[in-house]
Parts: C-alpha cells; structure tokens; sequence
C-alpha cells in the first residue's frame, strides 16, 4: 500500500489522490479542532414528471439537500449542514444540534466518512466527522447561516439541479459520491491561499474497509 498522509489512519484503501504542486509536502498537524458536516440523502424518492404529448411518468431518483452558507468562511459556496463540535459534546451529538439549528430539522445521522482539512489561516487541522441520513422530520427552514436547497444526484432524470460541485469546496466532488453510495471514507485536503481564494494543494481520499 502507498504511504497514507498524516492523520489517516485504519484500514484504507486509496480511492483519490493529487496534488498541483508535488513539491509542496502535507502541512505538520499540531493540533485537531472537531467540526461536522450532515446531509440528507434520499435514494429512490418517487417524483411524477409531465412527460409532453405523453402522460405522467414516475422516476426514482437520488436527492440530496445542501445547503447554501450565507455568512463567513466559505460564504456562497454549497455544503452539508454543521460546524464546531462544543465542549461536553459528542461528534454526533453536535452534528445533530448543528442540523437542527441551520435547518430546522431533525434526522437519524449516520456516520458516513471523515475529512481532514488544512490551510494558511488557521494553524489547527479540521477534523470534520461527515453524517448522512436517508430521511429527517421537521420543516427544512431556511436560517442566518445556511439556505437549504434540493438537488439531484441523477440528473439525466429530473428537472431538480444537479449537484452544483463548481460552487463546493473543490475536492468534494471526489467524496460526495462515496457519501451517496454508502460507502465510508476518509480523506485530507490542504489548502494554501488566502482564506477567501484558497485552493487545494494536496489531496487523498480513500474508502474504508471492513477489518
Ligand atoms: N465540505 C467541505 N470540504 C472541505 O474541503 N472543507 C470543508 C468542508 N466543510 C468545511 N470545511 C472546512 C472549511 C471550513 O471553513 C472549515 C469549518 O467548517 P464550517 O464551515 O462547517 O465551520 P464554521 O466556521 O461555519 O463553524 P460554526 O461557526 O461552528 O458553524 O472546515
């Protein structure tokens, strides 16, 4: 097996790798701060589609709600709903807490993968605990952090939107499809640039395998 990256470990195995300057090495770890990130997966939802000088026709897709992020870092760009898990909290706990407060609903989060994640501004690395839920209840509501928003994971099928990966942190589209497709993943990406044009230097993503 290839070398892992610091901070990655278990049984992986390598799904993604890159990098945009070999030269540059992983940044040091010092030190994790803990964070979530929680998406609603819904596989299989039935829509009806007016088919024109035909009839109604009933399609399965793959929908996933995201959730648009109206203030801070990372403002405009699409992602799964959370942020830092607090003091006496569990990782779980939180996301759910974090869900709830900029989404207004509530969901049987499931572990789905882990995302390291480094840059220039902040000397810590961001460990994010990923969840996925196939279903929630409550009212998706729009809050002061996050706008909520639908879209689709199989696209040929449906007028809701495609998942919008231009407008995601740059590396996600190689996680994402790991997430929907229940397979759990780790990963790292290192950023370099200033914190509203910062981009990915180095990158690995693998899946993890039963022990
Ligand atoms: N999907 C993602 N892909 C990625 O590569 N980095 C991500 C990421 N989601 C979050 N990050 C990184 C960048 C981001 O600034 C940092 C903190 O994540 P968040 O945006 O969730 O935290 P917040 O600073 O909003 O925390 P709170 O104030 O507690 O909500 O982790």
């Amino acid at each position: 097996m290839d070398q892992l990256p610091p901070g990655i470990t278990g049984n992986v195995k390598r799904f993604l790798s890159g990098s945009q300057k070999d030269a540059l090495q992983w940044r040091q770890i010092k030190t994790l701060k803990h964070y979530t990130n929680a998406f609603v997966v819904q596989d299989g939802k039935v829509r009806s589609l007016v088919v024109p000088f035909l009839s109604t026709a009933h399609i399965k897709e793959v929908q996933i709600l995201l959730g648009m992020k109206k203030r801070g870092w990372g403002i405009g760009k699409y992602n799964g709903f959370g942020g830092k898990v607090d003091q006496g909290e569990t990782p779980l706990e939180a996301a759910m807490r974090e869900l709830e407060e900029e989404a207004g609903i509530q969901a049987p989060l499931e572990y789905a993968g882990t995302l390291i994640f480094l840059t220039d501004d902040v000397e810590w690395a961001f460990h994010i605990h990923i969840y996925r839920a196939d279903s929630y209840t409550g009212t998706i509501t729009e809050s002061e952090e996050m706008k909520p928003e639908w879209f689709s994971a199989s696209p040929d099928t449906t007028d809701l939107p495609p998942i919008p990966f231009e407008r995601m942190w740059e590396t996600d589209e190689a996680w994402i499809p790991l997430l929907i497709s229940k397979k759990t993943f780790i990963g790292r990406a290192d950023f370099v640039g200033p914190k509203d044009q910062s981009k990915p230097y180095k990158w690995w993503y693998g899946t993890v395998e039963d022990s």
